[in-house]
């Protein structure tokens, strides 16, 4: 009985990831004759080498190549199963150049092994040559934005985020560089460690490596042949991909929702925002990511109340497209309930109930103003849509474009709360004002 239980337990929760999954599918459209060699001669090595695979490589509008499952695949199977002698780790680094590397001091075993990648990528005798021939000659990450993407993203965070990335990047080159080129010109040839080349590694291990625990327990960032090709989806196919099965010395990419023969098989990289992904892989996935935030800065009125308790006078407030929310309700319009206790300290430090009284009335008013006026700025900022380059064809001022379609969205989102929340908010004043003897309501 114990064992139907389960079992039945097992089916109904299956049933539900396979239900909540096709409600989201989005369609991948496959591009057909694309010439794939370097990609099947990867696969055939892999495969030589121990590598399962019920996946092919296709090539996907609007990501590059992708995995396409060869059958019909359910939860629990492993979709790709990779033996750890294939991954790209630490280890590799040789002696030579580590002990170069060792006395910068805090170097960290990532950017040595970025520094080895830079070489190994040129070097025709590289175990994992078949490998680096299948990695593009450019990357098109937020790192390589022009000055025309830079300009659409005016005013915008992310341009903060790309810029501080880059600074962040040359600072660390500059660390490192001529300085290596000139110690130890046969270990770090000085053409192979350009900027250029820096930057292309960099953008490599952003937006190709995985995180991943070996049996020894220690977490490595590596470079994983073969599951490089996974590309990202809101609603992946694969989630829990992170550690080494220590009874067989492979890495397993698992399904946690089905996915049948012919449709593009996904990962999840992680809780990103678009800006995240912009900066370090260069895309938007396509969908509504719950991790696209607005950030809001409110300035808390200084109060008793506040005194010596947790909450900031200045507070800055992630705030997420409010078509997202369910409780739209008086006092809740969608938006996130610290928020708008913030947005009612800064107009009056007494403390709110939600208690249906004309004063609380008219203070929510108050703040709806308040907030529709900050949003009303930020669409200001962020000017008017039809005047982007929309009829620029280079991928990084469509990208900056399409982030900013996506910021202008949740701005919009608000704005709409406000209007609503507004008109509940105005109705439910005029009621209380016209009832003869004011009562207060509980909701
Ligand atoms: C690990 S690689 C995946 C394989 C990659 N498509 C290729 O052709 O090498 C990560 C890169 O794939 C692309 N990518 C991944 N998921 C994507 C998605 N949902 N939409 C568009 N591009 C995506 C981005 O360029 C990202 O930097």
């Amino acid at each position: 009985m114990q064992k139907n239980v389960l079992q039945e337990f097992h089916d109904a929760i299956v049933d539900m990831m396979s239900q909540s999954g096709n409600k989201n599918i989005l369609e991948t459209t496959i591009v057909e004759g694309y010439n794939s060699d370097k990609e099947r001669k990867l696969l055939q090595w892999g495969e030589n080498n121990g590598v399962k695979t019920r996946l092919e490589i296709a090539y996907v509008k609007g990501a590059g190549r992708g995995a396409i499952a060869t059958e019909d695949l359910k939860v629990g199977d492993t979709a790709l199963e990779i033996p750890t002698s294939l991954i790209i780790v630490e280890e590799l680094v040789q002696a030579d150049m580590y002990h170069a590397l060792e006395k910068f001091e805090g170097i960290s075993s990532e950017t040595m092994l970025l520094l080895w990648s830079m070489k190994e990528r040129h070097n025709g005798d590289s175990q994992f040559k078949i490998y680096f021939d299948t990695l593009p000659e450019e990357f098109h990450t937020g790192l390589s934005f022009g000055i025309d993407a830079m300009m659409v993203l005016d005013g915008t965070l992310l341009l903060d985020e790309i810029t501080a990335a880059k600074e962040h990047l040359h600072a660390q080159y500059d660390d490192l560089f001529p300085a290596l080129c000139e110690d130890h010109p046969d270990i770090f040839p000085p053409e192979l460690y350009t900027w250029e080349h820096f930057l292309w590694a960099c953008e490599l291990w952003y937006s190709n490596s995985m995180k991943i625990k070996f049996p020894d327990g220690k977490l490595r960032t590596c470079l994983i042949p073969i599951a490089g090709f996974l590309n990202h989806s809101l609603d992946p196919h694969v989630v829990h991909y992170g550690r080494v099965d220590s009874a067989t010395n492979t890495l397993k990419f698992r399904l946690s929702r089905p996915c049948n023969a012919g449709q593009e098989c996904c990962l999840s990289y992680g809780n990103f925002s678009s800006s995240h992904l912009i900066t370090f892989y260069g895309f938007v996935p396509q969908g509504d990511n719950l991790y696209d935030v607005i950030p809001l800065d409110i300035d808390a009125a200084q109060d008793d109340f506040t005194e010596g308790s947790s909450i900031s006078n200045w507070t800055t407030h992630m705030v997420r497209a409010t078509w997202l929310s369910h409780n739209r309700n008086i006092f809740y319009y969608g938006l996130p309930s610290p928020f708008l206790d913030c947005l009612r300290r800064a107009r009056s430090p007494m403390p709110h109930t939600k208690d249906l009284l004309p004063e609380n009335l008219k203070n929510e008013i108050e703040i709806l103003e308040d907030l529709r006026a900050i949003c009303d700025d930020m669409m200001d900022n962020l000017g008017d849509a039809d005047l982007d380059d929309r009829k620029n064809t280079n991928w990084d001022v469509k990208l900056a474009i399409k982030f900013k379609d996506i910021q202008r969205s949740i701005v919009s989102s608000v704005l709409t709360s406000c209007y609503c929340g507004l008109k509940l908010v105005k109705d439910e004043l005029s009621k209380c004002l016209a009832e003869d003897t004011p009562g207060s309501k509980q909701i």
